[in-house]
């Protein structure tokens, strides 16, 4: 009779480690003595002792050898948001995460951690210190935020103690940090281009930002908490900074910080909610002769314009969360980060 070699709880695998949050959480893991194995498309570092496998999601195959005795994986990958490909969205993220699951089943992987997003129940409607038993979005307002939400059903719904099979979901908000490709960026190039003159809103909109250090903290939290008689069990848990702010404040403190000036004129929610709209249905019905993506987008005005923070005391009671790095301390280690990005660089 063949023996199933039992994995090692400190053995894991990180789909979409090559990743922003990706990378981060595996030097976390490397640095607290687990032996990672990543799995992305593509590679983008190298460190010692740790094995790459190229190869998407989508193919269990290719999925496979990289969950060789790991006893936890963590999957963090998904296309940008940016790229607005529905097709893609739905491939990778509802079709891929399904062959995630099969995969985890076949190599006998025991915990799988899922970094979902606090924006599955975002609108575009205000959320004040949400909680997570608030409704999925009934309208997403965007593909990236439809198949997150598929996704996170999928992840939770499979849950099974019987086949000591446990999941849960991470709901980040926010994230930024050193080597984000997203927050920073954008908002320098939006600067350069002369675009970040104007405030949308009245400017008092409060938002969760989150350092990458404490989405990790989160995650190994939830894996090292995941356990068959625990609470935590097919349940999503938002992790935030804990320290909701101004978007506006946020955006002019980095702005300022890298030598741009802040944006100081306002104008109404409504009117860019519908120039955005309208841009991006003009840019649906010219795909198919001319491609191109507007700046503003139904999505990021929306979060640009309104409220969205969130309660993380579930996570608080049942993972013992805490924040580990502060606001101010992040947008510092941020800022220093990106000398690339400073005016006149
Ligand atoms: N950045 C943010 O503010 C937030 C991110 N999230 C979630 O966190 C996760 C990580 O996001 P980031 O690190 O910001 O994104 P990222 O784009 O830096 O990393 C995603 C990684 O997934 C990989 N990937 C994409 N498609 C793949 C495929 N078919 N097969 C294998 N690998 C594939 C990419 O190559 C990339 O390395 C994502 O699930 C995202 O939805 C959630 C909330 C906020
Ligand atoms: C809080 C949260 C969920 C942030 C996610 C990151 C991005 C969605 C934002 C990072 C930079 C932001 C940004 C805008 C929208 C949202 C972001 C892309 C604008 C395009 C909004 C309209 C403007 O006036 C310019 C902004 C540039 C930066």
């Amino acid at each position: 009779m063949a023996t199933r070699v039992r994995p090692s709880n400190k053995r894991c695998a990180v789909i979409g480690g090559s990743g922003f949050l990706g990378r981060h959480l595996v030097e976390t893991l490397v640095d607290r003595g687990y032996s990672v194995s990543v799995f992305d498309i593509r590679q983008s570092y190298e460190l010692p002792g740790l094995t790459f496998h190229l190869g998407d999601l989508c193919d269990e195959q290719a999925l496979l050898p990289a969950l060789k005795n790991a006893s936890l994986v963590f999957h963090c990958a998904s296309p940008a948001p940016a790229s607005d490909d529905r097709e893609l969205f739905e491939r990778v993220n509802i079709q891929g995460t399904r062959t995630v699951i099969q995969a985890c089943l076949e190599a006998g992987v025991q915990k799988l951690v899922l970094t979902s997003s606090a924006s599955v129940v975002f609108e575009g409607k205000d959320i004040k210190n949400g909680q997570e038993d608030l409704p999925y979005a009934g309208k997403p307002i965007d593909y990236y935020t439809e198949t997150k939400i598929e996704q996170e059903k999928l992840v939770l719904q499979a849950c099974d103690r019987e086949k000591d099979f446990l999941t849960v979901a991470i709901r980040p908000h926010g994230i930024f940090g050193p080597r984000d490709p997203q927050l920073v960026p954008i908002l320098v190039d939006t600067a350069r281009r002369g675009k970040m003159k104007f405030i949308i809103g009245d400017g008092t909109n409060l938002v969760d930002f989150t350092f990458v250090e404490n989405v990790v903290h989160g995650h190994i939290l939830a894996a090292e908490n995941l356990r068959p008689n625990s609470p935590i069990c097919g349940k999503p848990y938002h992790i935030t900074n804990d320290e909701p702010v101004r978007f506006w404040d946020f955006m002019s403190e980095v702005l300022v910080a890298l030598g741009y000036a802040a944006p100081r004129f306002h104008l109404p929610y409504i009117l860019v909610y519908g120039l955005a709209l309208l841009l991006w249905l003009l840019s649906m019905i010219l795909r198919p002769v001319l491609s191109f993506k507007p700046t503003f987008t139904p999505m990021r005005v929306a979060l640009a314009g309104t409220h969205h923070y969130y309660s993380c005391d579930r996570a608080k009671q049942d993972l013992g969360y805490k924040p580990v790095v502060s606001l101010k301390e992040g947008i510092q280690r941020t800022v220093q980060s990106y000398p690339h990005l400073r005016k006149g660089a």
